[in-house]
């Protein structure tokens, strides 16, 4: 990977996503018509006179050479002739660019699902990405691809290349026996009993000290927050807590906003995402400025993962890490060597920035689109709170004591939720599923042939034809999910008998599949039902009226307005007296 300070925005980085997301080739060819139209007009009016003239004194050359007169009002005929020919034209580059125009980055996803409908399920066109693409949301081909035939099926050059300013050679950038190694060595970390116990403890910890509080704040002032950003920040916190081993308080009751390491990591890694071109090409003084920014967070991400590692060899040098839980220490205990045998800084640094990409995002994004949705189903919201509460009193019959913890109270009062509570709500586990469904974090996944293949629905692939999985359309497909795809409906995902229900991850894609399913999907639960619960048993979340919110497009779902909210909190009756691992009042 290219250090921060020689990197160059590649002005074909921003290519791709460009095309995918405005659509502006389409939208091109309609005003470049439009445009034509109106010289046609334009010169007729000009040019009418003279040219009505011309054909008058033609008329009387000819006349006295005896031959067939032409009428005045041909110079029309010719107009009409114009307009005929480009009409045709523009019909004709409509039929290569089969409707991806309405794609454009306001409704891109949405488009996209009703072409994919509309098609069955897949479609071949030349203008996604700018070039040809298979397009997809079929589960078969996810299956086929993502698992029976995974060797068949690397993520590809172009995709590395777009990724390598972010990635590097992390695990989510690379493929074959590099990424096979790496896969090895985070499995193996993040599995162990002791990093999942340090996970559970972690998100309490963290969810405790710093989201009531803040949200409790925010009731108190009456002010309005963006709950997108709290989530980020907490994710953020927590990502760091438990890759590094340090909380970097990015949640706090007041902050200086965009100032913060979190805002910067956001830049950095892609809210802004396609990343501004080149400073040195021509371009627009914001366009340059934004560029230069990037760089400037990219330098600071740089800076604050050295810093991270330095601390961390230190203690380890001095023996003050033992019984460190967090990656990065288990990481320097084992084997931290890159794939060609060396330990490199750059290897490390890559490693733990893909980790933090993909701890932060995801979590917070669920989230966010929960209480969105939650907000607009209160059906859903009442379901959730009895499930809560009956925690709550079972809890408190086991203890035998009940205390008044009511969020009402001056002082404090807010209750969280330990990692054996939260393993057992089934519905908030199912209400967690329908946003990752509705709105998954990852919306598109890339890959490439290596060789010519054939796809279970008959499609024939050729060496090197690219294939796009678009996740968002898959959830919301009336064969793959049912008549009420589009709904919140989380009583899908539990059974009679009140479990949850197991969906193949080839049709549930939000976490990816086997062989390269997402490695953070049980600690990512357990951090997003820690929180939500949280928030749900002590806050009400109104979204503020009139704010409008959209997908974001980009790598991650974000919304793209975030999420602006008032919070009030929630009156309870008794509860419980908190316990190690029980519902804790603070
Ligand atoms: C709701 C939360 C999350 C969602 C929806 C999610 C989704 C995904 C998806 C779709 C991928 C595949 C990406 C690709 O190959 O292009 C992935 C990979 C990965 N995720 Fe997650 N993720 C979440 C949370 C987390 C967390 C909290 C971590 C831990 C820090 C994590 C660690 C990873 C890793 C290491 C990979 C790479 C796996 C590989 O390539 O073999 N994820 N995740």
């Amino acid at each position: 990977m290219k250090s921060v300070l020689c990197r160059a925005w590649d002005s074909s980085m921003c290519r791709p996503l460009d095309h995918i997301i405005t659509g502006r080739k389409e939208r091109k060819i309609n005003r470049r018509f439009i445009r034509a139209l109106t010289s046609v007009l334009f010169l007729y009016t000009i040019l009418g006179p003279p040219l009505r003239a011309a054909i008058c004194s033609i008329n009387s050359h000819v006349a006295s050479c005896g031959f067939l007169h032409l009428s005045p009002d041909m110079d029309l005929l010719f107009l009409i002739l114009c307009c005929l020919i480009l009409y045709y034209r523009h019909l004709q580059s409509q039929e290569t660019n089969p409707k991806w125009e309405s794609a454009n980055i306001h409704h891109f996803h949405d488009c996209a699902t009703a072409l994919l409908a509309d098609a069955g399920y897949s479609l071949e066109s030349k203008e996604i990405l700018g070039q040809r693409y298979f397009a997809t949301c079929d589960p078969a081909n996810v299956r086929h691809v993502f698992t029976s035939n995974f060797n068949n099926y690397p993520k590809g050059h172009e995709y590395a290349e777009i990724f390598d300013v972010l990635l590097g050679a992390g695990i989510m950038n690379s493929d074959g026996e590099s990424w096979r190694r790496q896969r090895a060595k985070a499995q193996m970390l993040m599995t162990a009993p002791r990093f999942r116990a340090f996970t559970a403890q972690c998100s309490r910890d963290k969810v405790e000290k710093s989201l009531p509080p803040f949200l409790a704040l925010a009731a108190d002032e009456g002010r309005p927050c963006d709950l997108q950003d709290v989530f980020l920040r907490l994710s953020f916190d927590l990502t760091c807590t438990l890759v590094f081993g340090v909380d970097t308080g990015c949640l706090h009751g007041h902050w200086a906003a965009g100032g913060s390491l979190h805002a910067r990591h956001g830049r950095y890694v892609g809210d802004d995402f396609p990343p501004p071109r080149h400073p040195h090409g021509v371009l627009e003084t914001d366009e340059k400025a934004k560029c230069w920014a990037r760089e400037e967070d990219g330098r600071t991400i740089d800076s604050f993962i050295a810093e991270m590692v330095a601390r961390a060899r230190r203690r380890a040098d001095d023996k003050s890490n033992e019984g460190a839980a967090d990656l990065f220490s288990s990481f320097l205990c084992h084997d931290n060597t890159s794939d060609d045998g060396e330990s490199t800084d750059e290897f490390i640094r890559d490693t733990t920035v893909n980790l933090l990409f993909a701890g932060r995002d995801g979590p917070a994004t669920g989230l966010s689109w929960l209480f969105y949705l939650v907000s607009k189903n209160p059906r859903v919201e009442q379901k959730l709170l009895e499930e809560l509460s009956a925690l709550v009193a079972t809890l408190r019959d086991g203890a035998g004591s009940a205390v008044d913890t009511s969020g009402g109270g001056g002082g404090g009062g807010m209750v969280t939720f330990g990692r054996s509570e939260v393993n057992s709500l089934v519905y908030l586990h199912a209400a967690l599923c329908e946003p990752l469904r509705l709105y998954p974090p990852v919306p598109f996944e890339h890959k490439v042939a290596a060789a010519a293949d054939v796809l279970l629905s008959g499609k024939e692939l050729k060496a090197g034809a690219k294939i796009l999985f678009l996740n968002y359309s898959m959830g919301r497909m009336e064969g793959v999910w049912g008549k009420d795809c589009t709904e919140f409906w989380q009583e899908r995902w539990v059974t009679k008998e009140g479990k949850l229900r197991h969906e193949p991850s080839y049709k549930f894609f939000s976490f990816n599949t086997r062989p390269r399913t997402c490695l953070g999907k049980e600690l990512a639960f357990v951090q997003m039902k820690t929180a939500a619960a949280a928030v749900l048993w002590n806050f009400v979340v109104e979204v503020v009226p009139g704010h409008v919110v959209k997908p974001k497009l980009s790598p991650i779902l974000h919304m793209k307005n975030g999420l602006i909210v008032r919070v009030h909190r929630r009156f309870h009756g008794p509860q419980v007296e908190a316990s190690d691992d029980s519902p804790r009042k603070k």
